[in-house]
């Protein structure tokens, strides 16, 4: 078994009320995130790749641009903006793209990051 990763970056702006960080976090600001998208399988014998990176890339340009310098907590989908919710959003639109092991965003200036282990198929 393989595990293919790519990542992409996004920078957004939410507001999260009720976090024990309190009225910073409430007022609206920024961060830049990083995505990394994990798929799993075994090489086609007649490609020796898993998946060819140029889809899984298309695929995740465009959930990137429904996220890049937006309002995420005007994205109904997204739910609370958190780490959580942002990972299960982007693996929610990348599923069709192959079998998905896990997909984490990381707030690398908080030292921060979640990763989501959706259904495995
Ligand atoms: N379970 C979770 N708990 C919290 C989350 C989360 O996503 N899941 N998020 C937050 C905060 O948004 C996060 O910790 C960042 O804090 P924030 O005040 O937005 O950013 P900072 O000013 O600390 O960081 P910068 O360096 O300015 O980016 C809390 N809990
Ligand atoms: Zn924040």
């Amino acid at each position: 078994m393989w595990e293919l990763t790519k990542q992409f970056r996004f920078e957004a702006a939410h507001t999260l009320k009720g976090t024990t960080f309190g009225e910073a976090s409430e007022e609206i600001h920024g961060h830049s995130f990083r995505a990394e998208v994990t798929v799993r399988g075994t090489p086609d014998p007649a490609t020796g790749m898993v998946i060819d990176l140029g889809l899984l890339q298309r695929a995740i340009e465009e959930v990137r641009l429904t996220l890049d310098h937006k309002f995420l907590n005007k994205i109904e989908a997204l739910g609370t903006p958190t780490l959580e919710n942002l990972s299960r959003f982007v693996w929610e639109r990348l599923a069709h793209v192959g079998k998905l092991s896990r997909v984490s965003i990381h707030r690398d200036s908080c030292y921060e990051s979640c990763t989501y282990y959706g259904p495995q198929t």
